[in-house]
């Protein structure tokens, strides 16, 4: 039986607000398995971001244990973390973050010339990508002259560029509207686990949640 490929035991964290301690997570225990697709459901402040970043090892200040592919991550200094990340993790967010002044597949090259693919290598790989992604006609463009839906398949293009274990999606067609969110998410689901990556995906819509492998909802700062 294969480990899991994130593992979260008692993960906790707080806030200081207007002078008052406010326990966003309070123990979260979570097991991911490689390739398993996870839904994170929650209503708006319940922790869902918190909980990617904590994943993410983008930020610190969380209690409890962060295993990442059987690493202990936790406590890794900031080079550990970079590391990690560019080993394992590719992340989507709901803005798509792309660079406006390059063009569909430089966006989605850039990553993998970062973790030392040869160029003609990322090209490729980038316009694989893109093309499976219904974007074949589209490589050239820039994020400008694409649409919402468009510059969302390029985010998730650029985040599984480099292979990762685990893709990190924060409301990912949150910001779309409801039939470019179905279609976005449907070709993301298809990419995913086609790549056999795993995913930890952020999203208040039940429907979509639906589509996933397994569901976990945040309440109260622990997973019900
Ligand atoms: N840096 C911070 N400083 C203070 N409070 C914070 C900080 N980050 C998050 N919070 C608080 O933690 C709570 C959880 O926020 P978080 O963004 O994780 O929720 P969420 O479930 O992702 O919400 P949404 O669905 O609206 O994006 C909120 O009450 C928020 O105000």
């Amino acid at each position: 039986m294969s480990s899991p490929i994130v593992s979260l035991r008692g993960l906790c964290r707080s806030f200081e607000q207007g002078g008052m301690r406010i326990d966003v997570l309070r123990g979260v225990d979570l097991d991911i398995m490689p390739g398993e697709i996870v839904a994170l459901l929650g209503p708006s402040g319940s922790g869902k971001s918190t909980m990617l970043q904590a994943v993410g090892l983008l930020e610190g200040g969380f209690e409890g244990s962060i295993h990442i592919a059987g690493e202990a991550a936790e406590n890794l200094a900031s080079d550990g973390r970079t590391r990690v990340r560019r080993e394992h993790l590719g992340f989507v967010y709901q803005f798509h973050h792309l660079l406006p002044d390059f063009n569909a597949t430089e966006n989605v090259v850039m990553p993998q010339m970062v973790a030392g693919t040869p160029e003609a290598e990322a090209i490729a790989r980038a316009e694989s990508l893109l093309t499976s992604l219904g974007l074949g006609h589209r490589l050239t463009h820039r994020p400008s002259q694409l649409s919402g839906g468009e510059q969302q398949r390029v985010a998730v293009a650029r985040a599984l560029a480099n292979r990762p274990t685990l893709v990190l999606a924060d409301e990912p067609t949150g910001n779309l509207d409801e039939a470019t969110s179905d279609a976005v998410l449907g070709q993301f689901l298809e990419l995913v686990r086609g790549e056999g990556s795993a995913a930890l995906v952020a999203t208040h819509n039940e429907r979509l949640a639906a589509r996933m492998d397994r569901v976990v909802r945040l309440h109260d700062g622990v997973l019900e």
